[in-house]
């Protein structure tokens, strides 16, 4: 994947990230002319609060691409952006309010709610006690513009969120199992490899196909079907790890990511996944089991790679009759795994 269609999939997947970045670029474009009028009109503590906060700014937009705390970042940005607006306001009086409205919807958009209405109500009080009204109407009515914006605000920030939320989980869950899907894995495979690749950390993929389900359907019906998938995904994910991954790539195909595991490993896990399949029917008259075929990531693998070798592995299970785990390639296969025969031996470690 290219640098910036990285970037733009951080982008699209993390809504805080997004409006981080967002909120950074606009203050900086927008308050920066500022910096350059406070400082010809000699009003220096203005424009070094001005200049403090866009260098505050745009450091936490450097600081949450690299680190991804985008709650922390997000947060110290409304703080500040709160603070700074209450003390121009105590210095520059009317024209310190403008800003009052900009402060109050980005604190939502920054931090999480709690934070973002606490800065709002510390910021509207400060503008209430340090303003220059002309009257109490005048402060009445700027009160009440006030906590329409922050209302709207909320409300607008938590819907999208709300939709944002929804948008993911229709984009990356399959419907009928709750797994994550082939978009998922497209996204998540590639940034497992690159990440045990550079810590030179061993890891396992895994291809589990089910065992003639077209029989299944057949004779059960596909509502069964529906359901031996749905509860095949139970039982893998009541034997795995919490860390290892689950996708459905499609159809009764379904790949398993397993994080720092060895060779040795990756074969107990599957092994324990095949006989939990294998040991209990799924219905009256219903059992079902898996081919499986693992393959280790290696120094030289590229995603689509190791995903090929895995693929490859599980039809070498399927051609040997089913109902097994192979390893890719086959020197890491200690014995034929198919039926009772499932003490894990220990296998060589790869790369
Ligand atoms: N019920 C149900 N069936 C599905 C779903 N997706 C795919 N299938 C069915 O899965 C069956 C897959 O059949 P095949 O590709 O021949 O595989 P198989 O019968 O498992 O045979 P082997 O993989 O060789 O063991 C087809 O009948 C598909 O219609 C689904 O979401 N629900």
């Amino acid at each position: 994947m290219s640098t910036s269609s990285t970037l733009y999939s951080r982008l699209r997947g993390d809504l805080r990230l997004s409006m981080i970045t967002l909120f950074g670029a606009l203050t900086f474009v927008g308050i920066a002319p500022f910096v350059a009028i406070r400082a010809s009109r000699a009003e220096w503590l203005a424009a070094g609060l001005d200049a403090g906060m866009m260098l505050i700014i745009a450091g936490s937009v450097a600081y949450v691409w690299r680190t991804g705390r985008t709650e922390l970042v997000g947060s110290i940005n409304a703080v500040v952006v709160s603070l700074v607006c209450a003390v121009l306001t105590g210095l520059l009086g009317e024209a310190g309010h403008f800003w009052t409205y900009t402060a109050l919807a980005a604190n939502f958009m920054l931090a999480p709610r709690w934070l973002a209405a606490a800065c709002c109500a510390v910021l509207l009080s400060a503008q209430l006690w340090l303003g220059s009204f002309s009257d109490l109407v005048a402060a009445a009515a700027f009160l009440t513009s006030a906590l329409l914006v922050t209302l709207f605000a909320a409300v607008f920030v938590g819907l999208s969120e709300r939709q944002h939320r929804q948008l993911l989980a229709m984009a990356t869950l399959d419907p009928l199992t709750g797994a994550p899907n082939r978009r998922a894995l497209e996204v998540e495979l590639p940034e497992a490899v690159q990440h045990h690749r550079q810590r030179a950390e061993p890891m396992a993929l895994a291809v589990l196909d089910l065992d003639h389900f077209k029989r299944i359907n057949d004779r059960h019906g596909h509502e069964i079907g529906d359901r031996v998938l749905v509860d095949l995904v139970a039982r893998i994910q009541g034997v795995l790890r919490k860390r290892d991954r689950l996708f459905r790539l499609g159809g009764e195909e379904f790949v398993l990511l397993l994080p720092a595991t060895s060779a040795g490993g990756a074969r107990a896990a599957l092994e324990k996944v095949r006989r939990a399949v294998e040991a209990q029917p799924m219905g009256p008259d219903l059992r079902a089991t898996v081919s499986v075929g693992v393959a280790m990531l290696a120094a030289e693998d590229d995603w689509p790679s190791l995903l090929a070798r895995a693929d490859e592995a599980m039809y070498e299970a399927k051609r040997r009759g089913r109902n097994q785990v192979r390893m890719y390639p086959p020197s890491l296969l200690a014995g034929d795994r198919r039926g009772g025969n499932t003490d894990p031996q220990p296998l060589p470690a790869t790369g």
